[in-house]
């Protein structure tokens, strides 16, 4: 089943002297359950294509389905409401609310929304990230592959059709990052979790499904090797 397609989409910043063709005519599809990571220079387009997919930036021309949806056919308030129930975000720097601990981050996009947390499924999800025993623990008492897995759990708690996140072991050394990492692949295989990122660290998509290259805009399809192939 598909859950995400990307379709001829290019986005171009500025005009004149100054613009840039950040993506150029890119396509390729996801399947649910399906764990991918895009890998690419600095400055290539990672970053601008993750931000079009969750519709915090708005493409040029091409189109976004997600589970069927054209994103940018909705109208703007549309669109807000289905990306808060359909996309998790995560994020290099956490962005944890400092105030509240861990089982409240988690259910938190839940109560924006005015919808009620399944405590059974709060447990699972705390159960899974190992947050179990920290559940009444604040952000500050956490180390940051704990906060990092925080953040997945917030991403995972409304169920949604995609879990974005960019550049997730950013800030995190060696270790933290491949628990970071194997966690996703354990969200990404319990629940059946699309999930998509952005990594400078081509060590880390050993753990994926499918590499995406993206080169001046362009984006490969690398399929699902291994990483000692990549150059
Ligand atoms: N708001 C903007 N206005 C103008 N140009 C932009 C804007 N955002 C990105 N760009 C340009 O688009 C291109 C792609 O940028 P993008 O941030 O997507 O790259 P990236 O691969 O994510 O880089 P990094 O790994 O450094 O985060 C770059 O040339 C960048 O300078």
């Amino acid at each position: 089943m598909e859950i995400l397609r990307v379709e001829n989409l290019c986005k171009t910043y500025g005009k004149g002297e100054a613009e840039v063709q950040a993506l150029k005519n890119v396509s390729f599809s996801l399947e649910k359950g399906e764990f991918a990571a895009v890998i690419g220079e600095s400055g290539s387009g990672k970053s601008t294509l993750l931000n079009c997919i969750g519709a915090l930036d708005t493409p040029t021309s091409g189109s976004i389905f997600i589970d069927g949806q054209n994103l940018f056919s909705m109208k703007e308030e549309k669109r807000t409401i289905y990306r808060r129930r359909n996309i998790g975000f995560i994020f290099q720097s956490f962005q944890l609310v400092s105030e509240l601990n861990v089982e409240q981050n988690i259910v938190f996009p839940l109560l924006l929304d005015y919808r009620e947390p399944d405590q059974k499924r709060v447990n699972e999800i705390l159960d899974l990230l190992g947050l179990t025993e920290r559940r009444k623990h604040l952000p500050s008492q956490l180390s940051g592959g704990q906060q990092q897995r925080v953040a997945i759990g917030r991403a995972l708690i409304t169920q949604p059709k995609l879990i974005l996140a960019d550049e997730p072991t950013g800030n995190l050394d060696s270790k933290n990052s491949q628990d970071v990492m194997d966690m996703l692949t354990t969200a990404s295989r319990h629940y059946q979790q699309t999930i998509l990122i952005i990594t400078h660290n081509k060590n880390l998509t050993a753990s994926v499904d499918r590499v995406f290259q993206v080169s001046d805009g362009v984006l490969t399809d690398l399929g699902g090797i291994a990483n000692e192939t990549l150059s």
